[in-house]
């Protein structure tokens, strides 16, 4: 069969106004794993990081009309369902579902992380018996999981006996225990038992991560895998990956549980390849001025920077250099090796410490110091700051790595603000530097370009 270029999933759930769970979560999910998203709406939710004031149902007669409008003319590949609300809502859901045989996730969405219900009591059974039957995959956390099967959960032990409850007395294909809460560890572990086995999915527990959302956009993800065809074990393996990275990286706003972000799985990709491309079409400047730039490559080389964008970057590895530095070469410069991410790691160390005082400076370049560029420097106006390497203090030259933070955080005191030029003079086994920081690397390039000229 010829693949589709566009699957489709849908979301059957409620709309959070806040933007952080439901339908919203969902429609990023779709879009950042790569299917078409269509939407049955079942509640409108009035609601933030940490309350919900108000649900509002639609008709269960409008819910399923959704669901067989886009079919008959879009198609559906897969769905997720999340927040049903009420038992009417439910009956639709699933009597509709089941004509139309499309692989469904269902998250058993019954109190939001603020702790709101989000599923009447009166709705508890139908959901038991009309939805679990029908799910492909169902993907109950600890206290869902408590509620659907009656078991205490304590251990994955019990998590073990629920997902095996799940299937096999009440019908689901697959289900998976969330270990979100379960013997809390290093590592965030989900229980699934499918097809007469178990399996585990595992990832490093995320401790400052942002949850709101996270059951939302991990079934959406799984939808997404079904939808393309993929089988259930490659696409939770999938959907656990994708949810790990959006309660990573976060956003990180609201009073309460920040949102998921699951638009951090295209989103860095994206930007990391902007960045190459930023750091790439800098260096053709300096080899475009090589002349100029010969002289004031230091004996240790020089490397040109550029970190992704603050809200991701954390370490080197996030702020792209070049391979084997700058050198230089007869009466000109050599661009040693390719420009990768984790190839610098003192001008990369210099720009991750500068963004946290300045997030729009992500770029540095190192120059061989020289008194005469100093000047210029400063008659050309820019915030220049000398430091005294002597006075760096014992303990941060005895800890690798922690220099060059200690660089900008001492410039940084003395002006209050990241300057375009800091140099010293060295020290023993030191070489003197000056150190040029910006925006964008064309923009540090130009800025040393401006120095170097005479
Ligand atoms: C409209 C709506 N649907 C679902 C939820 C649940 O999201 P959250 O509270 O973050 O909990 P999980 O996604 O982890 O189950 C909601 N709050 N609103
Ligand atoms: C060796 C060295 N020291 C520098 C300083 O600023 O003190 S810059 C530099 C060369 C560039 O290093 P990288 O490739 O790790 O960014």
């Amino acid at each position: 069969m010829k693949k589709k270029l566009y699957p489709i999933a849908i979301t059957i759930a409620g709309s959070d106004s806040g933007g952080g769970a439901g339908i919203e979560a969902d429609l990023k999910t779709f879009a950042a794993l790569g299917v078409h998203g269509v939407v049955a709406l079942t509640s409108v939710t009035a609601q933030n990081t940490y309350q919900v004031t108000g649900i509002h149902d639609l008709p269960p007669e409008m819910v399923a009309r959704q669901i067989i409008t886009v079919w008959e003319d879009i198609g559906i590949d897969a769905g997720k369902t999340g927040m049903l609300s009420n038992s009417e809502i439910i009956r639709a859901v699933a009597e509709t579902v089941s004509k139309l045989g499309f692989p469904l996730v269902v998250d058993p969405v019954m109190i939001a992380k603020s702790g709101a219900p989000l599923l009447r009591p009166e709705a508890m059974n139908a959901l038991i018996k009309y939805m679990v039957p029908i799910a492909t995959v169902i993907t109950p956390n600890k206290h869902e999981a408590e509620k659907i099967t009656g078991m205490k959960i304590n251990n994955f032990e019990d998590a073990r006996k629920a997902a095996k409850y799940i299937v096999e007395e009440l019908g689901a294909t697959a289900a998976i225990v969330k270990g979100g809460h379960i013997e809390v560890g290093e590592e965030s572990i989900d229980i699934m038992y499918y097809n007469g086995k178990f399996y585990e999915f595992r990832a490093p527990r995320i401790v400052d991560g942002c949850t709101h959302g996270t059951g939302c956009s991990f079934s959406a993800a799984i939808a997404v895998e079904l939808a393309k065809g993929r089988d259930i074990v490659k696409a939770v393996k999938t959907a656990k990956k994708f949810i790990t990275m959006a309660i990573k990286y976060g956003v990180k706003v609201g009073r309460g549980a920040c949102p998921v972000n699951p638009m951090a799985w295209i989103e860095i990709p994206a930007m990391k390849y902007h960045v190459i491309e930023s750091v790439k079409e800098a260096l053709k400047i300096i080899i475009e001025n090589q002349k100029l730039f010969n002289k004031y490559i230091p004996e240790t080389g020089s490397n040109l920077v550029m970190a992704i964008d603050p809200r991701y970057a954390e370490t080197i590895n996030d702020v792209a250099g070049v391979k084997g530095r700058i050198v230089r070469y007869g009466d000109g410069v050599k661009i040693v090796g390719p420009v990768e991410f984790g190839a610098s790691s003192h001008m990369a160390r210099l720009v991750l410490t500068a963004m946290k005082y300045d997030p729009s400076i992500r770029s540095a370049m190192n120059l061989k110091y020289d008194e005469k560029l100093v000047e210029r420097a400063e008659k050309k106006g820019y915030i220049v700051v000398y430091i005294d390497r002597r006075n760096e203090p014992e303990e941060v030259r005895l800890v690798e790595g922690r220099s060059i933070p200690w660089i900008m955080e001492t410039a940084f005191k003395k002006v209050k603000r990241v300057p375009d030029i800091i140099y010293d003079t060295g020290d023993v086994g030191k070489e003197a530097m000056i150190r040029v920081l910006g925006k964008t690397p064309v923009e540090v390039v130009y800025k040393a370009l401006s120095i170097i000229r005479e």
